[in-house]
């Protein structure tokens, strides 16, 4: 029974720790509590035989849960077992109590906690009395210790922390605290049982138990066991397991101190009456049991050591993150702090953006105002700077245009004149290579020598011309080249243009753009003075040429010219004229004569041929003839006397030629206006003064002037001989500042001799009219100046006086224009003589002394002799042609040039 009483009493025990029971509370339930209470003996032998003197053999591993570590070796953290100087679980189970606990479980038995604790049987040493429920433990070292312990047992259950604490004690180490050495007893046997055993059965088992076991008490111990100074609890040697938790029991320990003590001293077996009540039916020890429940609570202690371990890990885990957790509070605390700190800065520097943010918004719109006003101002400039530039290029465009265009237009009519000039040059010169030819055939003996001179000088002059024709090509290509550069330029202007739209954006394009155009317009302008300048030179050279090819032709040249009948003569009435050569050179005229019975009564009729410069006929016009008076035009331009005089019978077309609207006279001044214009690029200006005057009777009078001072008013002739000047006082002197001057000069002329007049068209018949137009020339460039005069005469009606029937008043006037026009012929016939220094009738008359200037060695004469086609003037058309080839055969010498060189 006993045997299956404490197999119950294990299982029970072990079902509780199962159930996570706190072992230590339910051995002390179970055993302490109830049986030492209830029992109220003092188990014999306790307080000796427990306790050995000696402390050296063995050692006792013991866990207490309520106890902080503090011995001489103690358990790291991590669950290491350390040394205790702590006795076994007895001394642990009193260190709990406290005084006060053990003062009231000394007046009454507790069943649970403390109490139990102190109703559990006393050891021999606090020699309990039997039938006492309790007895205080007394006072030991380790109660001071107990309570002075921070983590003791009460604490750790109020703190619910800490509580399994593992503690080991080794078994023969010597605890300070006991003051005694702790000496490992056999393993002793739980006595709890489950409630309901009769306390005979609970006491005969432990009875049992603690007779197995046994405490050396050192009271009563051997002397020689027992250490002077200090108390020793010696507990035999235990065979396997040395380790013992401070869990168990400690009243159950209390309570089989005698059974243990009994163990631990195996000779004193039996000699040692078991300590055990009347109820103990334990006869003999149970072997097998014993190992049974020595491996139980080999496991038991195990498992509890590894829980133990477990726990400690956790608690030092739980100390860890408590103090993490305080750390991470405070560093929570701090950053909330830091939080708040920053908050404040956040919301301040918040307050600092969105003002610097309204203050760049302030910044951005009045940044923005500015440039507006400066983009707005910028544009006007720009716009201002673009219209400036485009007006500039504008004006540039078309100056340089204009220039252009007169540029070329003077050199295309320079050329025209040129081409025609020299083309007419050519015809003359070959005419008067014929004209030459066909009198060296007629003089054979006389002119051989003249027609070989002749010769020389028409190849001279041909290679004048071959060399004027090669300046002229030399000019043409200039002229070309001008052109070119004209297109250039005007293809410049085109890419300027495209380059100006392109440009408008900027003004600095703009201006290298106008820099280009202003350097190709200077290389335009130095090649145009090169080219102006090359043409002043053959201006010269031309000019010279000219008056060469004029003097070849003769300084006195005569041309006949025929007028058409007209509408009211009968053709019955014209006269046989002939042209010979009139499809080649047209010099020649043949005019049938009239009848002339001889003595022997035979009637016939004589071809009367004459040659002249040139024969105009019927069908020749104004514009043929001034054609070829044009090259002395020029002359008088160039600084030459010029006197070009119509001579004729009444009515043979003097005044058609001479006066008409395109006479001779218009047409002349029309050219010199023209010419003189062209030669305004090469430097030359030229003045224009006209004088119209008329020889009337031996007297001058001013056609210019007033018709009421006609016959009336005397005007002087005089001449300067230095200049070869001839200048008429009184006179009207009109400045040609255009071509159409001439026409009202004509028609003021025209209306003058009208009134003056008594019949139609009569003052005109019987006065010579002078046109003198005066060519004042300077050329800024080179300074040169000239003066040439050109008169353009229109003389009286040359009919005989026998024929015309005059008298009185006309008869005057007949006489006196046969005066004059004889006066003429010898002036003409004088200079031909060729006589160096001999004497020139001009004074024998008004006319002849009026164009001294113009008649001789300086001046160059053109006589139109002009004829009627009437029958009824054949005699009179005749002695005109005999006359007009007495001045043809004429030599005049070398005319000179009027000029001078500005100093
Ligand atoms: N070449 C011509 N073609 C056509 N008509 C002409 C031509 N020449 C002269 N006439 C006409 O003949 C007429 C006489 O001409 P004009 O008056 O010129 O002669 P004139 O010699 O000047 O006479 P006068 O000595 O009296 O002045 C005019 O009516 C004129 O129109």
């Amino acid at each position: 029974m006993a045997t299956t009483d404490e197999c119950c009493t294990l299982q029970m025990e072990s079902r509780l720790n199962s159930k996570s029971r706190i072992p230590q509370a339910g051995l002390t339930e179970m055993n302490s509590a109830k049986t030492n209470s209830r029992s109220g003996l003092k188990p014999p032998g306790f307080a000796t035989a427990g306790l050995k003197p000696s402390a050296t053999s063995k050692t006792s591993t013991t866990t207490n849960r309520h106890h902080q570590p503090s011995a001489s070796t103690s358990k790291i953290p991590n669950g290491a077992p350390r040394a205790h100087s702590r006795t076994n679980s007895f001394s642990s189970s009193v260190s709990t109590r406290t005084t006060q606990s053990r003062a009231t479980s000394a007046s009454s038995s507790q069943t649970v906690g403390t109490g139990s604790r102190a109703a559990r049987p006393q050891t021999s040493m606090t020699q309990r009395k039997p039938g006492a429920t309790s007895i205080a433990r007394p006072h030991t070292s380790l109660d001071t210790h107990e309570e002075e312990s921070p983590n003791s047992v009460l604490g750790k259950r109020k703190g619910m922390q800490n509580s399994l604490k593992p503690y080991q004690v080794t078994p023969g180490s010597y605890d300070k605290h006991l003051n005694c050495t702790i000496q490992w007893t056999p393993p002793f046997i739980p006595s709890s049982t489950p409630d309901g055993l009769p306390p005979q059965r609970r006491d005969a088992s432990i009875s049992t138990l603690m007779s197995k076991l046994s405490l050396s008490d050192p009271v009563t111990a051997p002397e020689d066991q027992v250490k002077p100074a200090k108390k020793t609890c010696k507990i035999p040697s235990r065979p396997k397991s040395t380790r013992l938790p401070l869990r168990q029991t400690k009243s159950t320990q209390l309570a089989h101190s005698p059974s243990r003590r009994k163990l631990g001293s195996p000779q004193k077996k039996e000699s040692v009456t078991p300590f055990l009540t009347k109820y103990s039916q334990i006869k003999a020890w149970d072997e097998t049991r014993f190992q049974d429940f020595e491996s139980f609570t080999s496991n038991f202690f195990e498992k509890f050591t590894q829980v133990s371990q477990n726990s400690d890990v956790m608690k030092d885990a739980v100390n860890i993150y408590k103090s993490r957790v305080d750390e991470l509070e405070r560093n929570r605390d701090e950053l909330l702090t830091t939080n708040c700190s920053l908050r404040i800065e956040v919301e301040s520097m918040k307050n600092k953006v969105s003002t610097a943010e309204e203050a760049v918004k302030i910044a951005e719109t009045e940044h923005e105002i500015a440039m507006d006003e400066y983009e707005q101002r910028l544009r006007i400039e720009t716009d201002t700077v673009r219209e400036e530039s485009q007006k500039q290029l504008q004006l540039l465009i078309s100056q340089h245009q204009n220039e252009i265009e007169d540029l070329r237009l003077r050199h295309q009519r320079e050329l025209d004149d040129e081409r025609t000039t020299y083309q007419r040059e050519l015809g003359q010169v070959n005419s008067q290579n014929a004209l030459e030819t066909q009198k060296v055939h007629l003089e054979v003996a006389n002119k051989d020598r003249q027609i070989e001179s002749l010769q020389r000088d028409l190849r001279a002059a041909l290679d004048d011309i071959e060399a004027e024709k090669s300046k002229n090509r030399e000019l043409r290509g200039h002229l070309g080249t001008a052109s070119n550069n004209t297109l250039t330029l005007e293809s410049s202007i085109r890419a300027l243009k495209a380059r100006i739209e392109f440009l408008e954006s900027g003004s600095q394009e703009q201006s290298q753009a106008f820099e280009r155009l202003q350097k190709q317009l200077e290389d335009a302008l130095a090649e145009t003075n090169e080219a102006k300048e090359k043409l002043r030179k053959e201006e010269t050279l031309r000019r010279k040429l000219h008056n060469q090819v004029q003097e070849l032709k003769g300084n006195i040249r005569v041309f006949c010219r025929v007028r058409p009948p007209l509408a009211s003569e009968p053709e019955s009435d014209i006269a046989q004229i002939a042209f010979p050569d009139d499809a080649e050179d047209c010099k020649e005229i043949a005019i049938m004569g009239p009848e002339e019975r001889s003595s022997l009564g035979t009637v016939s009729r004589k071809n009367n041929a004459f040659s002249f410069d040139r024969v105009f006929g019927p069908s020749n016009q104004n514009a043929d003839v001034f054609e070829e008076i044009s090259q002395l035009v020029q002359s008088a331009l160039d600084g030459y006397n010029v006197c070009i005089f119509c001579y004729g019978q009444t009515g043979s077309g003097k005044t058609h030629t001479m006066s008409s609207a395109d006479g001779m006279i218009p047409r002349a001044v029309h050219q010199i206006y023209d010419t003189a214009k062209s030669l305004e690029e090469k430097g030359w200006t030229y003045t224009m003064e006209g004088n119209f005057v008329e020889v009337y009777n031996e007297n001058l009078n001013d056609l210019l002037g007033k018709a009421d001072d006609l016959d009336k008013k005397r005007h002087e002739i005089r001449h300067d001989m230095q200049r070869c000047k001839t200048t008429i006082t009184d006179v009207t002197t009109v400045t040609l500042d255009s071509p159409e001057m001439v026409e009202s000069i004509l028609k003021r002329a025209a209306a003058n001799r009208s009134v003056a007049a008594t019949k139609a068209n009569e003052r005109s018949s019987r006065s010579h009219s002078v046109f003198i137009l005066r060519l004042l020339g300077h050329n800024t460039i080179t300074g040169e100046r000239c003066e040439g005069t050109l008169n353009l005469v229109d003389l009286a009606g040359s009919e005989r006086l026998s024929h015309s029937g005059a008298t009185g008043e006309r008869l005057k006037e007949t006489q006196n224009i046969n005066r004059s026009l004889s006066c003429l012929g010898d002036v003409i016939g004088a200079l031909g003589s060729g006589k160096e220094g001999g004497h020139i009738p001009y004074r024998n008359s008004k006319l002849t002394y009026l164009l001294q200037f113009s008649l001789g060695g300086n001046s160059k004469t053109l006589m139109f002799v002009m004829v009627s086609p009437l029958q009824a003037h054949l005699g009179e058309t005749l002695t005109s042609l005999k006359f007009a080839t007495k001045v043809h055969n004429t030599h005049i010498g070398t005319a000179k040039r009027v000029s001078k060189i500005q100093n």
